[in-house]
This record gives structure tokens, C-alpha cells and sequence, in this order.
């Protein structure tokens, strides 16, 4: 599993500065003609009532009134314009995500289904629009209503008032005109409302975010010790996923990794060989149990201290739309041009990215499509390089790749290996073989253990003259395999998964 679901990072960050972008556009169009037209009602007001208190009081006191039926058509206006937002900002995730993928889209000769996931999309929010407009419309006609009411309230009682002797004939001119002003001033209220709706419908769901609570918290005296040495230990670990509670990912999961060695993690796809890696990196906090680095839980350290001393190699390597030195930089910011060369040396890269007519400044495109496999993960493992982590998880690709740039990147991967602390999601035979020690995981119940445990742990030989799991998986790989075949598949036989 990828450790970040960065799809919907991004398409979260696009969304929001669209509303923060609507939001500050009629948050500022409606303070300043807000203020404008309230001052222009206030002082008309204090004119009224200069001219006729009577007839002034008999107006005001239809104004709750007015005022409460405006609220409650309001909020129920505001709901409208947040569900709008929504279905707006779904509509735009179907297109981004059918134009992001566009190559799968096309493999699967799904364009037209796409276009018709996107038309219902749109279809939605082009129907709650049409509402929240026609809303608006109401809206707008019952301030305009109102006013029309006003003028009558006036023309009744204001000619009752002239026939009793009470106001003159010119009085009621200038208060008619008078209000007139007031009309113009509340006409543009009701429409700077109709805009103040949607911008509150966009910090609605900004506000929402902004409320989230996170689900790591960070402790106001986290540890950033001056040392990492990198012995890592989980002690009686139990996980389930926030999104997925039901479902058991680790149960009482017990694991030590001692500096310097190479622990290989196998076991049948989803069994939580990379929730166990996202659990040292503290992406989540364990349910029981504790994760310790060097003995301190790693609840109590800095997540970005923790993080800094830690290299992460994806099964699909994640480049960004930039050059290939930006991308290899990316593990140290501050590398010179000398020092990036030299780690794409020693990752196998150099040759490949000297032989591009652009060298190091050749731009990858997005997510790095205009590289094959094997370049991808040799730049990700010249990152980690320039990194230099003390510690290093290494999630193994499940897919082959062929056999000279399997070659390559295995070099690669051993030199980047040496001298460190590694824990290896290891699909492959050569990787197994090869570590100090080997923990197989149990996957959905086989085995007669439950999901996300340890069903066997030792070294090759060890396990191999234990002859349980391990030993039946290596009997499949040794007869049906070589060096480079993928374990993925032979695990579902051995574990079920
Ligand atoms: N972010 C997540 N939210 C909810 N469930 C998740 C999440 N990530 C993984 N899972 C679930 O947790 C289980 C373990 O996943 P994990 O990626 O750790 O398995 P794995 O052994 O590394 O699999 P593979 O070998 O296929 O990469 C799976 O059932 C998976 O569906």
C-alpha cells in the first residue's frame, strides 16, 4: 500500500484554495458595499424620524418581523450553497482523477464511461446551482416585496395622517423620498445577500477543515534526542485503521530490529507489512501496545525528528513534475550539484540521466511518467542516498522488473543497504535470503493465527529446517522461480491472501 494517499492531498489543497479564493473575493466586495449602503440606512433613518416619528415607529416595528423571516430563509439559503460547493468540488475530482489517469482511462477504452461519470457529476451540481439561483431569485423578489410594502405602509397611514391635520402634504413628499434612498440602499443589501451566501457556503467547508483534529497529536514537549541510533522495537502492538475500524490490522504484533541488522517482512498481500512501517514513521498511533526508537516511545519524540532519520523507498516511487536533480535533491535540500551527481552515481542513475539530451535538468513530467520503472526507482534510491538515514524501509516492488534493470537496481539497493538499519517488505527470494533475520506474517486468519501477526521468525536456514510456512513458500519459489521471480503471487497460494 502507498504510504500517503497523495491523490486526495491534492485534490483537497485545490479545492480549498478555491474557496479560500471565492471567500476573500465577496468577503471584501460585501464589507465595503455592505458598510456603504448600512450607513445610508441609518442616516435616511434618523431622518424619517426627524420628519415623522409616528410613521417611522409604525415601519420599524414591521422590521422583526421582516428581520426573522429573512434569517430563516437565510439559513436554510446557506445550506443550499454549502451542498452546491460540494457537488462542485465533485465534479471537478471526477475530471481531475479521469485526466490525471488518463492512461488507465484509455488501456480500459473507458473514456466514454468517464465522460458519463463526470456528465452525472455535473448533472448534480448543475441542479443544486439552478436551485441555490433560483433561491437566491425568491430571495431577492421578497426584499423587493417588502420594500413594495413599505411604500404602501407609508402611502396608507402617511394620507391618514395628512387627513387628521397630523403631518403636512410636503412632510409626506420628503418622507416618501426619503425613502426611496433607504429602498435603493436595502435592494442592494438583498443582492450583496445573495453573494454573501455562497462565499459563507465556501468558509463553511473551510471552516470544517480548519476544526479537524488531528489524529496524531504532537506533544507540545516532544523529543528530538541528539542521537538516533535506530532500535526500533514494537511491543504487543494492536492497529486498526481510523477510516476502517472494524477490520484488525496488527494483533498484539511484537517485532525488534536491532541497529545495523536487515529484517526481512514477508507474508501474504494486505497481512500489514507496510501499516508496520507507517507505524515507525508514526503516520498513525498504535491502538495498544507501544512503538519505541531506542527505547523511547514514539508518541514522546517529534514525528519530524523521527521522520529525518528515516529513508522510505516506495514500491512506486512518487517524482514530482520538476528536473531530475530538484527530484534527487528533494532528500537533502541543501546538496551541491557535485554531491547529487555522486549519489546518482553510486544509485546506478548517472548514465541514464547523462544520456537525456538535458542531463540532471531534464523534467520528469508529472509524477515522473517519461521514466521507465527502473529509472524511477533508481533516482528514488539516489534520494535516499543524499538522505544518508540512519535507518531505511524499503517496501520491495511486488511487479518484476526485467532482468538487466532488476540487476542495476538491485546493486543500487545493496550499496544504499550497507551500513544501516534496514527493514525490507521483501517480495523477492534474493532479498529473503539474504537478511539476518526473516518475520513472516499472518494474513486473514490463515495459519491458524489471526490477521497481522507473527506466524514464524529466524534466519533462512532456520526456518527452512523448521519446514512450516516459510519453508513451503521457499519449496514454491525454489522449483517454480529464480532470483527475481515476485513472491506476491506465491504467497496468496502459501498464506491465502
Ligand atoms: N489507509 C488505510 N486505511 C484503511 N485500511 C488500510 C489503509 N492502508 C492499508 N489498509 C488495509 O490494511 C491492510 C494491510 O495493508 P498493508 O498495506 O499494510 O499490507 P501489505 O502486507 O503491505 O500488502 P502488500 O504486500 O499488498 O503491499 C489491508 O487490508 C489494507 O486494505
Amino acid at each position: 500500500m502507498a504510504f500517503f494517499d497523495k491523490h486526495m492531498q491534492g485534490d483537497l489543497v485545490g479545492r480549498l484554495s478555491q474557496d479560500v479564493a471565492e471567500f476573500k473575493h465577496t468577503f471584501k466586495l460585501v464589507v465595503t458595499q455592505g458598510l456603504k449602503c448600512a450607513t445610508q440606512i441609518v442616516f435616511t433613518t434618523i431622518h424619517l424620524l426627524q420628519v415623522s416619528q409616528k410613521l417611522s415607529l409604525a415601519l420599524l416595528a414591521t422590521m422583526p418581523f421582516l428581520y426573522i423571516a429573512m434569517n430563516l430563509y437565510g439559513i436554510f439559503l446557506r445550506r443550499i450553497s454549502k451542498r452546491a460547493r460540494i457537488s462542485d468540488s465533485h465534479a471537478s475530482a471526477v475530471a481531475g482523477e479521469a485526466i490525471s489517469n488518463i492512461r488507465t482511462v484509455r488501456a480500459f477504452a473507458a473514456e466514454s464511461r468517464e465522460v458519463d461519470h463526470y456528465m452525472d457529476a455535473a448533472r448534480d451540481a448543475s441542479n443544486l446551482n439552478s436551485r441555490l439561483g433560483f433561491h437566491i431569485g425568491v430571495f431577492q423578489g421578497m426584499t423587493n416585496f417588502s420594500i413594495g410594502s413599505m411604500i404602501l405602509v407609508i402611502l396608507a397611514y402617511g394620507g391618514n395622517l395628512v387627513g387628521r391635520g397630523e403631518l403636512t402634504g410636503g412632510q409626506l413628499m420628503t418622507y416618501m423620498i426619503s425613502t426611496q434612498n433607504a429602498q435603493r440602499s436595502l435592494a442592494s443589501l438583498g443582492v450583496l445577500f445573495g453573494q454573501a451566501i455562497k462565499a459563507l457556503g465556501s468558509a463553511a467547508r473551510i471552516f470544517e477543515y480548519i476544526q479537524l483534529k488531528p489524529s496524531i497529536i504532537i506533544k507540545e514537549n516532544a523529543l528530538t534526542p541528539v542521537d538516533f541510533k535506530g532500535d526500533v522495537e514494537f511491543k504487543n502492538v494492536s492497529f486498526r485503521y481510523p477510516t476502517r475500524p472494524d477490520q484488525v490490522i496488527l494483533d498484539r504484533f511484537s517485532l525488534h530490529i536491532p541497529v545495523g541488522r536487515v529484517i526481512a517482512l514477508c507474508g501474504a498481500s494486505g497481512s500489514g507489512k507496510s501499516t508496520v512501517g507507517q507505524l515507525i514513521e508514526r503516520f498513525y498511533d498504535v491502538g495498544t501496545g507501544s512503538v519505541t526508537i531506542d527505547g523511547v516511545d514514539v508518541r514522546d519524540l517529534d514525528p519530524n525528528w523521527i521522520r529525518e532519520h528515516i529513508g522510505y523507498i516506495n514500491q512506486e516511487p512518487v517524482l514530482f513534475a520538476t528536473s531530475i536533480f530538484e527530484n534527487i535533491r528533494y532528500g537533502a535540500p541543501g546538496a551541491t550539484k557535485e554531491q547529487v551527481e555522486a549519489a546518482a552515481r553510486q544509485a546506478n542513475a548517472s548514465d541514464f540521466i547523462e544520456g537525456f539530451p538535458q542531463g540532471y535538468d531534464t523534467v520528469v513530467g508529472e509524477r515522473g511518467v517519461t521514466l521507465s520503472g527502473g529509472q524511477k526507482q533508481r533516482i528514488a534510491i539516489a534520494r535516499a542516498i543524499l538522505k544518508d538515514p540512519k535507518f531505511l524501509i524499503l517496501d520491495e516492488a511486488t511487479s518484476a522488473l526485467d532482468t538487466h534493470s532488476e540487476r542495476i537496481v538491485q546493486d543500487a539497493l545493496e550499496k544504499l543497504m550497507k551500513n544501516r538499519t534496514v527493514l525490507v517488505i521483501a517480495h523477492r527470494l534474493s532479498t529473503i535470503q539474504n537478511a539476518d533475520m526473516i518475520v513472516v506474517m499472518s494474513g486473514e486468519g490463515k495459519e491458524g493465527r489471526e490477521q497481522g501477526n507473527v506466524v514464524e521468525m529466524g534466519t533462512h536456514s532456520h526456518l527452512v529446517k523448521k519446514r512450516g510456512a516459510y519453508y513451503r513458500l521457499y519449496k514454491q519459489l525454489a522449483t517454480g522461480g529464480g532470483e527475481v521471480e515476485t513472491m506476491f503471487s506465491k504467497m496468496r497460494g502459501v498464506f491465502g491472501g
